[in-house]
């Protein structure tokens, strides 16, 4: 089952933000819709971001052409940090002279691609890891860069899928990744319909799990490489990168080439999302601190290019802490 495709003339998704209780698809009829799905996280992840962003667009060609510029310019700005929402749409729309149905046949081909792309990178950052670590492998990992994430297989969790398929996966440490819980939501649920052996930890826990020598290497996804290596991803990456160099095992990024933006010379220039406190202050309907506490909800972080090991791609391995550039 992929993660978000097209089917009838309109988009269907896995709406993320009802597991792991259950799978409940939804029908995204309008660029609307899919804005909504996209901010409340029912959708989300860079590489699915991106199909969301393509099949986006082949929504907005087929509505009323009135509307096309401003649904676009929504579409690209429903989450600002992971590049490959707008690289998505402008992927799309590289055929909109052909006409809606040349357009929707781009955006099927941005799905297609996807799991063809998580495959290599997997097989990739596997063999980057077994060259460099004897034995099983334990890894750590932080957010949620599976499946859920992409159109399909994932991109961290396409490694540990290489490693598990490969008989050379010890055990998957997973950070709960507050405030939404990516993690146990998402990834524990990925891990466990896979067969993998996992633990979930909290989040500040990651650094002890390393410095306890409980994992070999960390493998994280990435929502936006800048041209230097600078990795933008989920909050709580940059401490677990700080951790791994103090523990001296390696932070591998797995991301799909459209992830890196050679448009960003570093990630200080990259639009960070803050969300709404409120999703730190309230779980469940039921408050975490008293009314009146202000928190500050920042969704991602940067980890700079000298403590990244090395990012996988479909293409290639990048490794900034050595001065190699992405871009
Ligand atoms: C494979 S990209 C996954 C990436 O996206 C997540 O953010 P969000 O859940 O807010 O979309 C997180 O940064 C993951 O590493």
């Amino acid at each position: 089952m992929r993660t978000i495709d097209w089917r009838d003339g309109h988009i269907v998704l896995i709406d993320q933000t009802r597991l792991p209780g259950g799978v409940v698809e939804v029908a995204i009829n309008s660029v609307e819709e899919l804005v909504i799905a996209i901010q409340r996280l029912a959708v989300r992840g860079a590489p699915a971001l991106g199909a969301a962003g393509a099949l986006g667009a082949a929504l907005a060609v087929r509505a009323d052409p009135a509307r096309l510029d401003r649904d676009l310019a929504a579409l690209r700005a429903a989450r600002p940090t992971a590049v490959n929402l707008a690289w998505g749409v402008d992927r799309a729309l590289r055929r909109l002279a052909e006409g809606p149905d040349a357009v929707l046949a781009e955006a099927l081909d941005v799905l297609a691609e996807d799991g063809v792309h998580n495959r290599s990178l997997g097989e990739r950052g596997a063999r980057w890891l077994t060259e460099r670590l004897e034995g099983l492998v334990a890894v750590q990992t932080h957010c949620n860069a599976g499946s859920l994430a992409c159109v399909e297989w994932g991109t961290a969790l396409g490694v540990v899928r290489s490693l598990h398929g490969q008989g050379r996966l010890r055990h998957v440490y997973v950070d709960e990744t507050r405030p939404l819980l990516q993690g146990a939501r998402l990834t524990a649920w990925e891990l466990t319909h896979l067969g993998v052996p996992h633990t979930l930890v909290v989040d500040a826990a990651g650094p002890t799990v390393l410095a306890r020598g409980l994992a070999d290497a960390v493998v994280v996804g990435a929502d936006r490489i800048a041209a230097n290596g600078d990795v933008i991803n989920k909050i709580g990456t940059y401490p677990l990168a700080l951790a791994a160099a103090r523990a001296g095992v390696p932070f591998l990024v797995a991301a799909p080439e459209s992830t890196v933006d050679p448009s960003v010379p570093s990630g200080d220039k990259v639009d960070i999302e803050v969300r709404d406190g409120a999703e730190l202050l309230l779980w469940g309907g039921s408050r975490s601190a008293p009314s009146g506490t202000q928190a500050l909800n920042v969704a991602f972080d940067v980890t700079p290019a000298d403590l990244v090991t090395a990012i996988v791609t479909e293409d290639r391995v990048v490794h900034p802490a050595r001065g190699e550039r992405p871009a």
